[in-house]
């Protein structure tokens, strides 16, 4: 479990105006979890769990892949919460809520409250995610596009500073693949030379973390680039 206010406080050129906790929510047994809520998000995390694999599966049934593939490699084996809370800020064109970036998950269920800032980048105009009650943001990460070989695409979003009176609450629960052992890439079947040909490589989940680790919260993925053949 940790707690932050940047993604790297002494290399980004701006704070990121926001306090963040975050948690696996998959090792809720970990003495590294508060033990009085340990139950509670055992239970949130089953959920969690059902619905992203649900996710996984109409996923796979739009590229035309077996319904189980993403579930069968372990994308919905580690998931991992962030509890964001954005303050107050007076002056938000000065900084930012949370910096321009793109996921690096398989994908990322979102949970914000009504107070709005979440932006998604479309052509070259970043585009309001109105807050709708009940309604979850559902993010395709990076190595989502990796994997669909580019059918689907990690989208690029920012959080504004918030310039409301009360703080903005949100919960980003991200979904990783959990097998240290095998290689991701572009699903084999979605390959079809010479008409389709795979546009990335392929890499052990510690090779894409190390490279995540070097990149830090910075624009549209040269993570993914780096990862191109
Ligand atoms: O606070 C939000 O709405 C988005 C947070 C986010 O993009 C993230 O945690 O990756
Ligand atoms: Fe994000």
């Amino acid at each position: 479990m940790t707690f932050a206010s940047n993604f790297y406080l002494f290399q980004s050129k701006a704070a990121s105006w926001r306090d963040t906790l975050q948690m696996g929510t998959d090792r809720t047994d970990s003495d590294k979890v508060p033990e009085f809520l340990r139950s509670e998000l055992f239970e949130l995390d089953q959920h969690i769990k059902q619905l992203g694999e649900t996710l996984m599966e109409i996923l796979c049934e739009g590229l035309g892949v077996e319904i189980n593939r993403l579930k069968n490699m372990a994308c919905s084996e580690r998931r991992h919460l962030a509890g964001h809370y954005y303050p107050y800020f007076p002056e938000p064109n000065r900084t930012v809520g949370t910096k321009f970036h793109t996921d690096p998950s398989v994908f990322t269920i979102l949970l914000q409250d009504h107070i709005g800032g979440l932006q998604v980048k479309h052509g070259e105009d970043w585009v309001d995610v109105k807050p709708l009650d009940g309604a979850l943001v559902i993010n395709i990460g990076d190595i989502l596009q990796i994997m669909s070989n580019d059918k689907y695409l990690s989208v690029e979003h920012r959080v504004v500073a918030n310039s409301f009176r009360k703080p903005r609450i949100s919960i980003a629960i991200f979904f990783n693949p959990g097998n240290m052992e095998i290689k991701y890439g572009p699903l084999p079947e979605l390959i079809t030379p010479p008409l389709k040909l795979a546009i990335y490589k392929q890499f052990t989940m510690e090779d894409f973390m190390m490279k995540f680790r070097s990149k830090g919260l910075d624009g549209k993925s040269s993570l993914v680039d780096y990862f191109l053949l």
